[in-house]
């Protein structure tokens, strides 16, 4: 059989892409490192065009603009601020036809608020791996059917994972253990809630692995955990999996790993169409 297939455009005919402008929300550990990065320009195809933060910045790279003024010049909106600014904003992003990148994964533990993210556009929502890695291949596995069972066990100095929900005992024992002390058992659906800005990896392991009931939480605070840890370990019929990464944390904020930056870095290149990368 003969196919009648259309010729490919010459490539001189297509429309050169056009850069992204990128609005960053959160100008901390994770957000000061993208900004700056990009108004490098170590990102061809991405320019930085604003950043949003509810404290007032000085010396930034761009212009500081408020959420509705930045939907009406962006065309992607990169959150590296808080699970709070992903429920409040995520879905106006969405309609408003702007691209988002998610760092705070931890707010679509939320059915809800996930269900109403699918519906939204015409934006398209993409999530960072963040610190912790091997989600590409989880997610690929997912392909052969559901994996029977999934384990995330952090590690983390103790001062990062206080939470203001702790009863005194717990508050104390995080403040005097000399050993490492087991805070929270759970799975990915109710780990995040409590621990909103150092278990967004667990939320991020289960968008891989398209169940965050299946995924069992294990929160470790250790006075030694002079890096961060985190190990996946996972099975199926097709296969058993182990990822671990240990991290060096922020200096100025231990709760966040020193690599989350790049890890955003690196998702904004793949999604802005950067050539050369593993996807
Ligand atoms: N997926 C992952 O692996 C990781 C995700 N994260 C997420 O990224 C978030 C940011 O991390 P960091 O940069 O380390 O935090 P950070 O505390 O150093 O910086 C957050 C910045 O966002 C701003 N901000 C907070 N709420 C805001 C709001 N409602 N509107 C505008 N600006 C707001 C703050 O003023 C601050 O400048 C974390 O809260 C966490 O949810 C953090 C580490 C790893
Ligand atoms: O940076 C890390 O190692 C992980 C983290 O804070 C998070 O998952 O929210």
């Amino acid at each position: 059989m003969t196919a009648t297939l259309t010729p490919r455009p010459d490539a001189s005919a297509r429309p050169a892409r056009p850069v992204r402008r990128i609005g960053l929300v959160g100008w901390g550990a994770i957000g000061r490192v993208v900004g700056t990065a990009l108004a490098e320009g170590h990102i061809p195809g991405a320019e930085l065009t604003c950043i949003i933060d509810n404290r007032p910045l000085v010396d930034a790279p761009a212009p500081q603009l408020s959420f509705e003024d930045a939907l009406t010049v962006c065309d992607l909106i990169v959150e590296a601020a808080g699970q709070a600014v992903v429920r409040e904003w995520a879905e106006r992003v969405l309609n408003s036809g702007a691209d988002l990148l998610i760092a705070s994964t931890g707010a679509l533990v939320d059915p809800e608020l996930t269900g109403r993210l699918r519906a939204a556009g015409p934006g398209r929502v993409y999530f960072t791996g963040g610190a912790v890695g091997g989600l590409d291949l989880l997610q690929a596995v997912r392909g052969l059917g559901p994996l029977t069972s999934v384990t995330l066990t952090t590690t983390k100095l103790p001062a990062t994972l206080h939470q203001p929900w702790m009863d005194a005992e717990l508050t104390e024992r995080l403040r005097t253990t000399t050993e490492p002390v087991e805070v929270m058992r759970g799975t990915a659906r109710d780990v995040p809630v409590k621990f909103p800005k150092s278990t967004n990896v667990a939320a991020s392991v289960a968008l891989a692995t398209g169940d965050p009931a299946l995924v069992q939480v294990v929160v470790v605070a250790d006075p030694a955990a002079t890096l961060t840890r985190h190990v996946i370990e996972a099975a199926g019929p097709h296969g058993t999996y182990r990822f671990e990464v240990a991290h060096r944390p922020d200096e100025a904020n231990p709760a966040t790993s020193q690599v989350v930056p790049h890890a955003v870095l690196r998702s904004l290149g793949a999604v802005v169409g950067r050539a050369g990368q593993i996807l």
